[in-house]
C-alpha cells in the first residue's frame, strides 16, 4: 500500500509509537520487517507469524526482556602465549587473528599452541577465553537467557551452556586472582607495615644498667620478633589466597616486597591456573556456539514489540472498514469510538462540533489502515479491513487560505482520483483553503468522483447540510451533547451515523442564553431560535 500526502506522516508516528512503547532498540529493527503491503494472502501469512510471535511474548515479563544484556565478546591480546605456525600461510593468518604471539619456533611461553590444530588457526583455538569470559562476568544474563529459553521456546540449549559455564567459574576466579596478584600483594603490604608499626608503639624495652650496653641488639631482637610475626601472618594470607607459600617480603623496617620473587611466584600460578582454563574454555567453544547467544538475545528482546502488540486485534481481511471500540494511540485514555464505510456506504462526511475529533477519527482510522497493511494487529477490540493500494491523508493546513494552497491542494486530489488501484481517502476540512460557496462546488464534484471510481473516502466538513444531499454519501455527526454545570461542552465523540452533528456556535448561543438576564436574555433567545433544533 502506497502512502500519500500527510499519511506517511502518520506511519511514522505508528511506528515511533509502537518503538517508544517496546522501549527496547531492537523493536526498530524488527518493525523494519513489515512494510506496508497490498496482497491479502501475505498479510494473512504475516498475521499467523505475529500471533506465534505475540503468544511467545506472553510468556515473558517486559522487565526480564530488557533485563537480558548482551555479552561484550571483544578481542585482546594474551602474553602468556604463542602459536607456533608450521609455514608462512599460517604465520600470516595466526598473525592477522592478533590475539597472541606468533613464531615458528617455541619460546619460552605458558602456552604453546601448534599441537592438535590441523586446521587452519582460529580465534576460538587461540583464545577461547574471549568466548567464555563474557559470559562469567554477566552470568545474571546468561541465566535469565537460559529461564527464558525454556519458558519461550521449551528448549534446553542455553542451560547446558550455563551448566559448563559455571562449572568454570572456579578456575576463572584463580585466573583473576592471579592478575591481580600485584595489587593484592601490595595491598597486604601496606596492612602488613601499618600493624607492625601499630605494635611497635607499644614495645616497652625495661633495661637494667648492665643492660644498656646491649641495647641495640636487645632491642632489635624485640622488633624482630614482632615483623617475623607479622610477616609470617601476611604470607598465611598469601596462601588462603594463591595457595602456595613463599617469602615475597622482605624482613626488615619498612617491609617491601621482593618483587622478583613476586614475579616468579606469578608465573608459577599462572602456569598452573592459566592452562587448566585455557582447555575448560576451549572444551566449551568447541562445543557450543558461544557466539550466536547474542543472536538469542536480540531474538528474545524483539518481544518486546510484540508485548505492545499483545493488547491490540488482528483484524479480519474482508470487503468493509470496520472498527469497534478502536483507540487512537495519539491520545492519551482515548474514548473508544465504532466506525465503519463498507460496499453501501463508501463515502462518508463527517460533521460536528469544533474540536469534537473529527482530525482525530481521521488519524484513528489512518492508524488501523496501516497496521492492518503491515501485517500487524490493530488498536480496536475488533476490526475488519479491506485491502487499499493507496492511502491518502489530507490534513487540514493551517494558515492556508490563499491561491496558492488552493492549487497544491486540488492538484493532490485530482492526482488521487486518477490513479488506478483500490483507494481509501481522508480529507480534513477542504473547505478551510476556499471561498464555502466555491468549496461545495469543487467537493461535490470530488466526492461524484472518488463515488464513480469505486473508492472510499471520509471526508470532514461543515458543509454537511449541502453534501447531504448526494444520495451516495451518508453524513455522521460527532455531537457536543451539552453543557456541564460549568457551562463547558460536553462532547460524545461517537459519530452518529446518518445525523449532521450540531456545531458548536448554537451551544455557544445557548451558554449565553443561559447565563444572562433581561433584554439581553431575549436577544439570546432570538438567535437561539435560528437553530432548527435547540434544546431547551
Ligand atoms: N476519542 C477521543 N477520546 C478522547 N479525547 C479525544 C478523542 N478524540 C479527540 N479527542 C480530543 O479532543 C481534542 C480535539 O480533537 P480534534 O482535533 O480531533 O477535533 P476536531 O473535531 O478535528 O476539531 P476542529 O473542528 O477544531 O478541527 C483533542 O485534544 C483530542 O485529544
Amino acid at each position: 500500500m502506497k502512502l500519500r500526502g500527510d499519511a506517511r506522516e502518520i506511519y511514522g508516528k505508528v511506528v515511533n509509537y509502537l518503538k517508544t512503547e517496546a522501549k527496547v532498540r531492537e523493536a526498530e529493527e524488527e518493525l523494519k520487517k513489515f512494510d506496508l503491503v497490498s496482497d491479502r494472502e501475505e498479510i494473512l501469512k504475516r498475521q499467523k507469524v505475529v500471533k506465534e510471535l505475540i503468544e511467545k511474548a506472553q510468556k515473558v515479563s517486559f522487565e526480564d526482556l530488557t533485563k537480558l544484556s548482551y555479552f561484550e565478546f571483544k578481542k585482546r591480546f594474551f602474553e602468556d602465549r604463542c602459536y607456533i605456525a608450521k609455514d608462512e600461510d599460517e604465520y600470516e593468518k595466526a598473525l592477522k587473528i592478533g590475539v597472541c604471539e606468533v613464531r615458528f619456533s617455541p619460546a619460552p611461553f605458558t602456552l604453546l599452541l601448534n599441537y592438535d590444530i590441523e586446521a587452519e588457526p582460529k580465534i576460538e583455538h587461540l583464545a577461547p577465553e574471549i568466548f567464555v569470559v563474557p559470559l562469567l562476568q554477566n552470568l545474571h544474563s546468561l541465566k535469565l537467557l537460559s529461564e527464558m529459553e525454556k519458558k519461550v521456546d521449551g528448549k534446553e540449549e542455553v542451560a547446558k551452556i550455563l551448566e559448563e559455564v559455571e562449572r568454570v567459574k572456579e578456575l576463572y576466579e584463580r585466573v583473576k586472582e592471579v592478575e591481580e596478584m600485584e595489587t593484592a600483594v601490595h595491598e597486604i603490604l601496606v596492612q602488613l607495615n601499618e600493624r607492625i608499626e601499630e605494635r611497635l608503639e607499644n614495645v616497652k624495652i625495661i633495661l637494667s644498667g648492665k643492660e644498656v650496653l646491649s641495647l641495640a641488639e636487645r632491642a632489635f631482637e624485640k622488633i624482630r620478633d614482632v615483623i617475623e610475626e607479622e610477616v609470617k601472618a601476611a604470607e598465611e594470607k598469601i596462601y588462603e589466597k594463591f595457595g602456595i607459600y613463599e617469602n615475597v617480603f622482605t624482613i626488615s623496617y619498612p617491609i617491601e616486597v621482593n618483587e622478583e620473587k613476586l614475579r616468579e611466584l606469578k608465573k608459577k600460578l599462572e602456569e598452573r591456573h592459566a592452562i587448566d582454563f585455557y582447555f575448560a574454555c576451549r572444551r566449551i567453544v568447541e562445543k557450543y556456539d558461544l557466539k550466536g547467544l547474542n543472536e538469542k538475545i536480540k531474538k528474545y528482546r524483539s518481544l518486546a514489540l510484540y508485548k505492545v502488540l499483545q493488547d491490540f486485534a488482528f483484524p479480519e481481511i474482508g470487503e468493509g472498514l470496520r472498527i469497534f471500540k478502536g483507540k487512537n494511540l495519539f491520545i492519551d485514555n482515548p474514548q473508544p469510538i465504532d466506525y465503519y464505510l463498507d460496499e453501501r456506504n463508501r463515502i462518508a462526511i463527517l460533521t460536528g462540533a469544533n474540536s469534537g475529533g473529527k482530525t482525530s477519527l481521521l488519524e484513528l482510522v489512518c492508524q488501523i489502515v496501516i497496521l492492518a497493511h503491515m501485517g500487524l494487529p490493530v488498536n480496536a477490540e475488533r476490526a475488519e479491513v479491506r485491502v487499499f493500494d493507496e492511502l491518502f491523508f489530507f490534513k487540514r493546513k493551517k494558515m492556508s487560505y490563499g491561491s496558492g494552497a488552493f492549487e497544491n491542494t486540488i492538484k493532490s486530489f485530482a492526482r488521487a482520483i486518477s490513479s488506478k488501484g483500490r483507494k481509501l481517502i481522508l480529507v480534513d476540512e477542504f473547505e478551510a483553503i476556499t471561498e464555502p460557496g466555491a468549496a461545495v462546488k469543487i467537493l461535490k464534484k470530488i466526492l461524484e468522483l472518488i463515488h464513480s471510481a469505486g473508492d472510499y473516502a471520509i471526508v470532514v466538513s461543515h458543509l454537511g447540510e449541502e453534501l447531504s444531499k448526494l444520495d451516495f454519501v451518508r453524513v455522521d455527526g460527532i455531537e457536543a451533547v451539552g453543557l456541564d454545570e460549568n457551562f463547558r461542552l460536553i462532547v460524545n465523540r461517537q459519530p452518529i451515523f446518518g445525523k449532521i452533528g450540531r456545531s458548536t456556535p448554537e451551544l455557544i448561543v445557548e451558554k449565553l442564553r443561559r447565563t444572562s438576564k433581561g433584554r439581553e436574555k431575549e436577544v439570546y433567545e432570538k438567535i437561539a431560535e435560528a437553530f432548527y433544533d435547540i434544546r431547551r
